[in-house]
């Protein structure tokens, strides 16, 4: 442990902590409440200097398999999300208790990845986090399991927590696990040692980022935690890497695990996600001309420039944007449904809302709802 304290940590006003299943939970025996108390000590400890704490909590699923007779996570998502609708529960009720051992309320928050792109969503989500910190209560935030499918799920709550510490601009995000810290390489294997900082991509060549969690009841292992790291430091929000039970040396700033240092600017960018989403609905072809003005002028894609589409959506869905040869330029929420676009294909503005009705001059994606992906900006 280094002797300094770390700055990033000590100026941060508002801290987005983080908590995996295995920090809380085992599969055989479900929620551990020692260790949610325990973990609820140190926030509420952090609360009580000053700074506005947003918990984002895993534990569901894990703490619903047995009180329902499952010995261990099942593989198909109807029983997960029996499992995380009797687990969530369970998880607010001893947050709640927790909680109130300092007098301190705790207000469930469950999001969807399709809550942090669609405006309106994304709007209310924001305006019910804020107004929970400024009346002084402990947002617990988890994905909504029991409604998210595969194409609405973040999949896994590191990157809902880069996405959330994004979303209330937080000062820094603490991802707590059962590992302290990211390693160079399996961290169970002699030889293998714990990484104190990283300042950008070049630090984490060479180094074994694996999947599986020994404990069973986490989902991304360490590929979603840097993934989640590499979101939000690139959103301008540092990240401290570590495991729960030095959860208290991270919030007072001790050198404890990985410190993953900001590589961008603080945007009020309500796309962050959408350039990280996983499951784009559909994609739409752009002819040359379209590409350049989406990704040089950064226009609005019109139904001038779409050569062909693909895929399932609807309005107000995420898409892919394809160049010629079929690399993802942009993603974007897309203003019609997959059924309507191809006969409006090729056509002016002017030409359909002359034709169709004014409602078809509309944009196929908004300058607004659109973001260039970062290879594209080379293009
Ligand atoms: N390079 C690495 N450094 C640290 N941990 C790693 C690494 N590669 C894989 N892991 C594994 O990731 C696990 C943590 O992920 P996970 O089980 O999903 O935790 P959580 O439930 O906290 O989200 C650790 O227990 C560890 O076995
Ligand atoms: N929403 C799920 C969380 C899934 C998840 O990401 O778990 P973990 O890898 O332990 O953070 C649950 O509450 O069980």
């Amino acid at each position: 442990m280094t002797g300094s304290l770390r700055e990033d940590v000590l100026k941060a006003r508002r801290i987005v902590v983080k908590v995996g299943s295995s920090s809380l939970t085992t599969a055989s025996g479900g929620l551990d409440a020692d260790r949610v108390d325990a973990l609820v000590d140190v926030l509420a400890k952090t609360r009580g200097e000053g700074a506005e704490v947003v918990l984002v909590s895993s534990g569901a699923i894990a703490a619903g398999l047995a009180p329902l007779g499952l010995a261990k996570r099942p593989s198909d998502l109807a029983r997960q999300q029996a499992a995380a609708s009797v687990g969530q529960g369970l998880l607010m009720a001893r947050y709640t208790a927790s909680f109130a051992r300092y007098g301190l309320r705790a207000g469930q928050v469950l999001l969807t990845a399709e809550d942090a792109s669609r405006r309106a969503h994304y709007r209310n989500a924001y305006r019910t986090l804020e107004q929970l910190l400024v009346m002084g209560a402990v947002p617990v935030v988890n994905e909504n399991d029991t409604v998210a499918t595969a194409e609405i799920k973040f999949g896994d709550n590191d990157r809902l927590a880069a996405i959330v510490a994004h979303l209330v601009r937080a000062d820094l995000l603490v991802l707590l696990s059962d590992v302290d810290g990211l390693y160079d390489g399996d961290p169970g294997k002699p030889g293998s040692s714990r990484i104190e900082e990283v300042h950008g991509p070049e630090d984490l060549a060479g180094v074994e980022i694996g999947t599986a969690g020994k404990a069973g009841v986490g989902t991304g292992g360490m590929v979603t935690k840097v993934d989640a790291a590499r979101i939000a430091t690139g959103a301008g929000i540092p990240v401290v890497l570590t495991a729960a039970r030095h959860a208290a040396d991270a919030l007072a700033g001790r050198g404890t695990g990985t410190l993953f240092h900001r590589t961008g600017r603080r945007s009020a960018d309500r796309l962050l996600w959408l350039e990280h989403a996983s499951a784009p609905r559909g994609a739409v072809r752009l002819d040359a001309g379209a590409v350049r003005a989406v990704v040089e002028r950064r226009t609005s894609l019109l139904a001038a420039g779409v050569t062909g589409v693909e895929g399932k959506f609807a309005a107000g869905d995420p898409v892919d944007l394809l160049d010629e040869n079929g690399h993802i330029v942009a993603r974007g929420l897309v203003n019609f449904d997959v059924r309507e676009l191809p006969r409006l294909l090729g056509r002016s503005t002017r030409d359909l809302a002359r034709e169709l009705g004014p409602e078809y001059e509309r944009e196929v994606v908004h300058r607004d709802d659109l973001v260039v992906l970062p290879d594209a900006r080379e293009h």
